[in-house]
């Protein structure tokens, strides 16, 4: 029986190691979605390959992107998620975010949705378990806890290293750069510790969810592990990511936006 329902329109901001292959996956076809434009900073840079897409975007500013598609994926620098995100939700339209740390610089975007019936979306990214977490958030959580080691690509310039005057170029051995909250981890490290504000978005937020983060020469792989004990579970999980070209971010990550637009409009839904 053929499906006459409209399609829903996605537009992608970012079109970097996330967007790109986001963009890719919309255009082979995702079910009840169509792909109608795209936004990134140098778009010359970019006509070529959106071209050659079998359905091509409109490449258009940031900014018209909220007027022309009814769901708006962010993968661009976490500088811009209020003006990527708050004209989406301003209309009742759903953002999908991926620069999370900046959420906890924004928070009344989710007030914006609230308040116009707009939905942020926060997909798993390069984490793992925020099925379990939000589920063990149902209930109590006693304590949440994100360990992260990185290779020392995947961390230098980082505002924390910076400006602590702290060198891990060099480096032969694991060296601990942070222990502390996640809302500080958030403003020390940018862009490579939305895993642990996603985690607290989950869990028990912010400034209760605890975060370390080594700088590790002896991995090649971004290693997230999560610690949760609860009333209803307690269990530690953790994900080996390789590397995308963006050695900041995992190649999961662009995968689970992708999971998580499947989930949208899937006939069958699988997971929390
Ligand atoms: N939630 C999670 O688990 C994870 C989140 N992230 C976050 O996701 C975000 C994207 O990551 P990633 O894809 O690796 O980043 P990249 O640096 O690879 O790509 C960023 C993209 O944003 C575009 N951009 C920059 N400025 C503008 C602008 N003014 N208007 C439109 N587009 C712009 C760039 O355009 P151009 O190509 O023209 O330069 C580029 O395409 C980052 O904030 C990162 O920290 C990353 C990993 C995991
Ligand atoms: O592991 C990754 O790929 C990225 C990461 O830590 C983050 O952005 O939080």
């Amino acid at each position: 029986m053929a499906d006459n329902r409209a399609k829903t329109r996605v537009a992608v901001a970012g079109l970097g190691a996330i967007g790109t292959d986001v963009v890719k996956a919309l255009d082979q076809g995702i079910e009840g979605l169509t792909l109608v434009a795209v936004s990134a900073n140098s778009p010359d840079k970019h006509r070529g390959w959106v071209a050659e897409l079998k359905s091509a975007p409109k490449l258009v500013p940031i900014g018209q992107l909220a007027e022309i598609a009814d769901i708006v994926v962010e993968c661009a620098p976490s500088t811009l998620v209020r003006s990527i995100v708050a004209p989406v939700v301003e209309r009742g339209k759903t953002a999908v975010v991926l620069s999370v740390g900046a959420l906890l610089q924004n928070e009344d975007l989710v007030d914006l949705a609230k308040a116009h019936g707009g939905q942020i979306i926060v997909p798993t990214g390069a984490l793992i378990g925020l099925d379990a977490v939000t589920a063990a958030a149902v209930g109590t959580i006693h304590s949440a806890k994100l360990v992260t080691r990185k290779p020392v690509a995947g961390l230098v310039g980082a505002p924390h290293l910076v400006g602590n005057n702290i060198r891990i170029e060099g480096i032969t051995e694991p060296l601990r750069i942070f222990e502390g909250s996640a809302r500080d981890a958030a403003k020390g490290f940018p862009a490579n510790l939305n895993v642990a504000v996603a985690l607290s978005l989950a869990g028990i937020g912010p400034d209760r969810t605890r975060v370390e983060i080594w700088a590790d020469p002896t991995v090649t792989r971004n290693t997230h592990r999560i610690e949760v004990d609860s009333d209803s579970a307690r269990f530690s999980m953790m994900i080996e990511n390789i590397p995308s070209e963006n050695p900041k971010t995992g190649r999961i990550t662009a995968l689970s936006v992708i999971a998580c637009l499947r989930k949208l409009r899937a006939s069958l839904r699988i997971g929390t």
